[in-house]
């Protein structure tokens, strides 16, 4: 459901798992386009489209017997969308997005669970190291397949394992759900010091510092601390923060050479979702009483309170500390 860059590439990684796969696009010209071209113009335009992947804009018709709903619709949009659908009587739902609802702090299988009443234990995620264009283009990749009950999650790993996708189980979906959701405001701080021109020690340092504040804000919230050092944690940070295709980086970077958010918006290829995460999990760390200063200064940043030099001097002024605190 969300026929975006991951929702078609997903539908590709289920279509190569050998099933019949439903793509719903919110516009019926993108829907037309898909069933006409066998390609996704506005999101993959040069990946042909396996022929178990047929493409409606009618969520009745995507949902109608489907056993897996998988949603692949932006964070901040997903609950406005999901009121509007009638998921099938029994189906398992999977979450893409990798967000955290701004004014409510929920994450998004928490979200789907209030707003459908779906037994939590039915609701799973994928996440990891998940770059949409290399999974499309078939190039080796592993995930995490996410869901409170190990037979469910067991049941979606086998759904969507394909030839190059090799998903992992994780039964801690809240630890799973946060690094998702954090790492995007880790990549903007990253992208912010590239395009400011830093080099791989600034990366490193902030994709490691950035891991050390997920993670405690992790174990505050009750998380599996391993969580954050497997796949949907480190695997996905670093893929996100080194590479180009990331939306969130890419935003980021255009923040550090100067760009506000209006015209880092207008360039960005997708949804940059760390933009908004910023202030929900700022907003975590403080109910939890959490110290997240890179979180903060991007937060801070993104509403333009502060600009990427200052912040980053501010990161580096903060009282010294040990590095395990
Ligand atoms: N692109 C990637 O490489 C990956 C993306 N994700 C996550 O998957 C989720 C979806 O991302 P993408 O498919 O990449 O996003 P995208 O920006 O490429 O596409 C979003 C899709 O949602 C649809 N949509 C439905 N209702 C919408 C509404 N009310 N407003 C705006 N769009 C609406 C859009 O039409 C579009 O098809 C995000 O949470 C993202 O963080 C996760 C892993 C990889
Ligand atoms: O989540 C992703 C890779 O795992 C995609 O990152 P972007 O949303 O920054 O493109």
């Amino acid at each position: 459901m969300g026929a975006g860059s991951w929702g078609t590439a997903f539908a590709l990684v289920l279509a190569d798992a050998g099933h019949d796969v439903r793509l719903w696009a919110r516009r019926p010209e993108l829907a037309e386009a898909v069933r006409r071209t066998r390609r996704n113009p506005d999101y993959l335009p040069d990946i042909a489209l396996p022929p178990g992947i047929r493409a409606t804009a009618d969520p009745a018709d995507a949902l109608d017997g489907a056993e897996v709903v998988v949603l692949a619709v932006p964070s901040q949009r997903l609950r406005e969308t999901l009121r509007d659908w009638r998921l099938p009587e029994g189906c398992l739902v999977v979450s893409l997005a990798k967000g955290i609802e701004v004014g409510t702090d929920l994450r998004m299988s928490q979200v789907v669970a209030e707003v459908t009443g779906i037994d939590p234990d039915r609701i799973g995620i994928v996440t990891g190291p998940n770059l949409a264009r290399e999974i499309a283009e078939r190039q080796p990749a592993a995930a995490v397949v996410a869901a409170s009950r190990g037979d469910v999650a067991r049941r979606l790993q086998a759904v969507c394992h394909s030839p190059t996708f090799r998903p992992y189980t994780n039964t801690d979906v809240l630890g799973c759900e946060l690094a998702g959701a954090t790492k995007n405001v880790i990549a903007l701080a990253v992208g912010m010091g590239t395009g400011l021109g830093y080099g791989a020690n600034a990366v490193a340092s902030v994709i490691t510092r950035g891991l050390a504040e997920t993670a405690r804000l992790g174990e505050a919230l009750g998380a599996d601390p391993h969580t954050f050092a497997g796949l949907a944690g480190l695997g996905d940070l670093v893929a996100t923060c080194s590479s180009p295709l990331s939306r969130n980086r890419t935003f980021g970077e255009h923040l550090g050479r100067g760009l506000d958010v209006a015209e880092a918006t207008a360039r960005s290829l997708g949804v940059a979702e760390g933009v908004q995460s910023a202030e929900s999990v700022a907003d975590l760390g403080r109910r939890t009483g959490v110290d997240l200063p890179i979180v903060e200064g991007v937060r801070r940043v993104v509403r333009g309170e502060t600009t990427p030099p200052e912040a980053i001097r501010d990161l580096l002024a903060r009282d010294p500390k040990p590095e395990r605190a």
